[in-house]
């Protein structure tokens, strides 16, 4: 926000007088205004073309309820000068039905669809009222806005620091993942507005001296964030809590932190709740204590609940054709900027390093919530920038408005629920841009299709055509075999994504029994399917699953652990509480870390009824601290050295049962690891030999076209005729015979996607890809070896 220059005594009086004035005739004009509660300003005829602003004769004022441009607001020629300066001058209907009521003070609980300006309605209010409650830097923290992710809570600063700009508050972005706690600390009692994720405010709730909310008198809450005013100030007066993507900031995964946030906050407030897909929950609403809150829902007599310009269209790609479909989409979509939304870290991390070293011929990025800040911070802002495909969890599904518009949305793996499919979709087509986006769906998710249309969502069904598909599951094979690491991160993507069909809530959309495992892993260019030890009662006598010759993986194991923590059992026996749990925890870890983990501690209280009781009590009692990690307890009559082991049920086992079990049942593990480094050792001398050849072989193709070009040469310089045609068969290599070849077409490609060439392909890729005649070649030989 401005940095005021120095000013002399008079100066500084004068401006003081002068806005003194100003606040006194802002809160005439919204007092004598006021709309009704719970009337719509939607329904009032605009102002009248040149009609008078503000003051007007006897002391009367405009009507501002019903008014269309952000000037026919009671609004400080500050913030007037900051809507003005980012060309903000018509409101759109969000603006237009919920600024008259907050700017008033009332309470608000605001819906309208993705990207159609909810931020602006709930920064001016704060910026407003503490400009007309001449909040200064001694005054301290006067407002507070919560987002659930950290990306979104940067984006929404930099909105506030827009609107702001001719404002003399001092604002802090207050996030996890950043290690400048300390310094924030010492800071943060001197900022005006904060505007922060859940998790890092409670911190400085609980950790930073004299940060006291006990003072606050009002809260806005906005669209799950929640801006909070003046928490330190003795003299507080009032102050606003925003929560942004309100009914994500209060649904189970931040339950706990949420509680306690608001157990330090005064319940006299001004909150204002805001989302796309808002909570009409009396239960979450009486936890934020409103006040006869308005309930403002513009688009919901609209007919459908995704923007307009959206185009929806959904097809049907079975587990193991899904990568295929995504590698021909990307394909084809060269010259545009896409968004690809997977369920996990690992699905993410596997498919953008395997794409990377595929070289599709587009930049490619990853965002998910296991990255350092710095680097999602970075991904965020070139996303913002460029043409590229970014992997997503679903960390980027919620209020992020990339700057230039993301032309598509892919949901390789299926949303969660509707409202999430709302979020995904809503990346793009923002404000007045178009946008279009295409979602896969396993014949078994095609309940979700019928839910979507109950939803008011149109989405168009549309046939895959497979002739057109771009295989790389054959070309995945190879990688594996060439690279190492990727083997590991392909089990642990194979695992999770099988984890996260198993834990969803939905079943009449999710069933992980109906899915064909050992395809999918094929697909993934794994040599084995790995074993999911959770499955294992689930597989036995099933038919999808019955042939496999299963392979436990240890690793896996570990990956799973680390995942979930403490769900070592099977998720099959949970009961449905305790499973949604364990799903908030997933989701939790890619929004906010240190609110996942103490979400987490809540699952080792699952397989056992009662402890999970008491898990239920805690909530109800708003904690005045959530919990950290869990500290350890250490069984000091334990002898050292030993190790507890819990069988699928949960119980201990003596300590020497699991082996004899093992003997028992199945000692396939070791013998498989064996077998398994034995296969990879196989791989690699094939490979070797296999890449001798191609170096022979391709010096031949050279010598030959060098013979051939010079024989040309000599032909030309005796005056006879070039053969066009003859040019192709001069071709050298496979791969150069490739290069003329256009990419294939999938989907309604871009307009511009025909004029690609292949020189494109090598836009931002890794230098340590193999090229396509290699891998074709690669992939070849290996898939021959494997049938042989
Ligand atoms: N009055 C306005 N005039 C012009 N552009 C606007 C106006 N209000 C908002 N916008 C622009 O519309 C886009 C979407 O706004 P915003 O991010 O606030 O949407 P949203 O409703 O919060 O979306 P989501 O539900 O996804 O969080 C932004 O680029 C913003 O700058």
């Amino acid at each position: 926000m401005r940095k005021s220059k120095p000013k002399s005594k008079q100066t500084r009086r004068d401006r003081h007088e002068a806005e003194q004035e100003e606040i006194s005739k802002l809160n005439q004009w919204i007092d004598s205004q006021k709309p009704d509660s719970g009337t719509n300003p939607l329904s009032l005829p605009p102002l009248p073309k040149d009609a008078p602003i503000g003051p007007l004769q006897d002391d009367k004022f405009s009507r501002y309820s019903g008014a269309t441009m952000f000037k026919e607001l009671p609004l400080s020629k500050r913030t007037q000068d900051g809507l003005k300066r980012a060309n903000f001058s018509k409101m759109t209907d969000i603006q237009r039905a919920s600024l008259p009521h907050s700017l008033c003070g009332r309470d608000i609980l605001g819906a309208a669809k993705t990207g159609s300006g909810k931020t602006l309605a709930f920064i001016i209010p704060i910026v407003e009222k503490l400009y007309k409650e001449r909040w200064g830097s001694e005054d301290g923290v006067g407002g507070i806005i919560i987002s659930p992710t950290r990306e979104l809570a940067g984006q929404l600063f930099d909105v506030l620091k827009t609107v702001g700009k001719f404002h003399n508050f001092s604002a802090g972005l207050l996030i996890g993942g950043r290690k400048e706690v300390e310094m924030e600390k010492e800071h943060v009692n001197a900022l005006n507005i904060l505007v922060c994720t859940p998790g890092r405010l409670l911190q400085h709730m609980d950790e930073t001296p004299n940060f006291d909310c006990s003072q606050l008198q009002k809260t806005f809450v906005v669209e799950s964030c929640f801006v909070l005013s003046d928490l330190s100030a003795l003299l507080a007066i009032e102050q606003v809590l925003v929560l942004d993507e309100a009914d994500r900031i209060l649904d189970v995964g931040f339950k706990k932190t949420l509680n306690a946030i608001v157990a330090q906050l005064p319940k006299c407030r001004q909150t204002l709740l805001f989302s796309a897909t808002q909570t009409k929950s009396i239960q979450d609403l009486a936890r934020l204590s409103l006040k006869d809150p308005e309930y403002i829902s513009v688009h919901e007599d609209a007919e459908t609940a995704t923007p307009n310009r959206l185009q929806q269209t959904a097809m049907i790609v079975p587990l193991e054709q899904k990568l295929d479909m995504l590698w021909s989409f990307v394909k084809a979509h060269l010259n545009s900027k896409i968004l690809v939304f997977l369920s996990s870290c690992k699905q993410v991390k596997f498919v953008f390093e395997a794409f990377k070293k595929l070289r599709p011929g587009i930049p490619l990025k990853c965002l998910h919530g296991r990255m350092k800040q710095e680097k999602r911070m970075g991904i965020y802002s070139q996303f913002c920038e460029s043409h590229s495909v970014l992997f997503s969890t679903d960390v980027a599904s919620r209020g992020l408005d990339f700057n230039k518009a993301v032309d598509w949305v892919v949901q390789v793996d299926c949303p969660d629920d509707v409202a999430s499919y709302i979020h995904r979709v809503g990346r793009t087509a923002r404000y007045l841009a178009g946008g279009r986006s295409v979602l896969f769906l396993m014949p078994s998710e095609m309940k979700m299709l019928e839910k979507l249309q109950t939803a008011k969502i149109p989405v168009q069904f549309i046939k895959a055509n497979t002739k057109r598909l771009q295989p790389v599951s054959g070309l995945l094979s190879a990688l594996l075999v060439k690279y190492p690491d990727m083997q590991q991160l392909a089990q642990r993507a194979f695992i999770t994504y099988l984890r996260s069909i198993h834990i969803q809530k939905d079943k009449e959309v999710f069933d992980v029994l109906k899915l064909s495992i050992e395809e999918f892993s094929a697909s993934l260019g794994l040599p084995m399917t790995p074993k999911v030890r959770f499955l294992n009662q689930k597989i036995k006598g099933k038919k999808a699953f019955g042939k496999s010759a299963l392979l436990e993986s240890e690793d896996s194991e570990k990956e799973d652990a680390a995942e979930i923590p403490g769900e070592k059992l099977d998720i099959g026996n949970f009961r449905e509480e305790s499973v949604a749990r364990l799903k908030e925890n997933l989701e939790i870890g890619d929004s906010e870390e240190e609110d996942g983990e103490k979400g987490f501690l809540q699952t080792k209280n699952a397989p056992n009824g009662s402890e999970a009781k008491t898990g239920e009590i805690e909530d109800l009692v708003p904690a005045t601290r959530v919990l950290k990690k869990k500290k350890l307890k250490i069984n000091v009559h334990r002898p050292v050295g030993t190790r507890v082991v819990f069988d699928e049920e949960g119980n201990t086992l003596p300590p020497l049962a699991r082996v004899a079990d093992r003997k028992n049942v199945d000692n396939s593990s070791l013998l498989d690891q064996d077998k398994r480094e034995e296969y990879y050792k196989n791989m690699r001398e094939q490979m070797k030999h296999v890449d001798k050849e191609d170096k022979v072989l391709d010096r031949q193709r050279r010598r030959e076209k060098r013979i051939k070009e010079k024989m040309k040469r000599k032909i030309g310089s005796m005056g006879l005729e070039e053969d066009g045609e003859g040019e192709d068969d001069l071709s050298g290599s496979e791969g150069e015979g490739r290069k003329h070849k256009r990419s294939k077409i999938y989907f309604d490609s871009d307009s511009d996607n025909a004029e690609m060439t292949e020189s494109k392909d090598n836009a931002g890729i890794s230098t340590d890809s193999i090229s396509l005649a290699d891998q074709e070649a690669l992939a070849l030989k290996l898939l021959s070896s494997m049938h042989s």
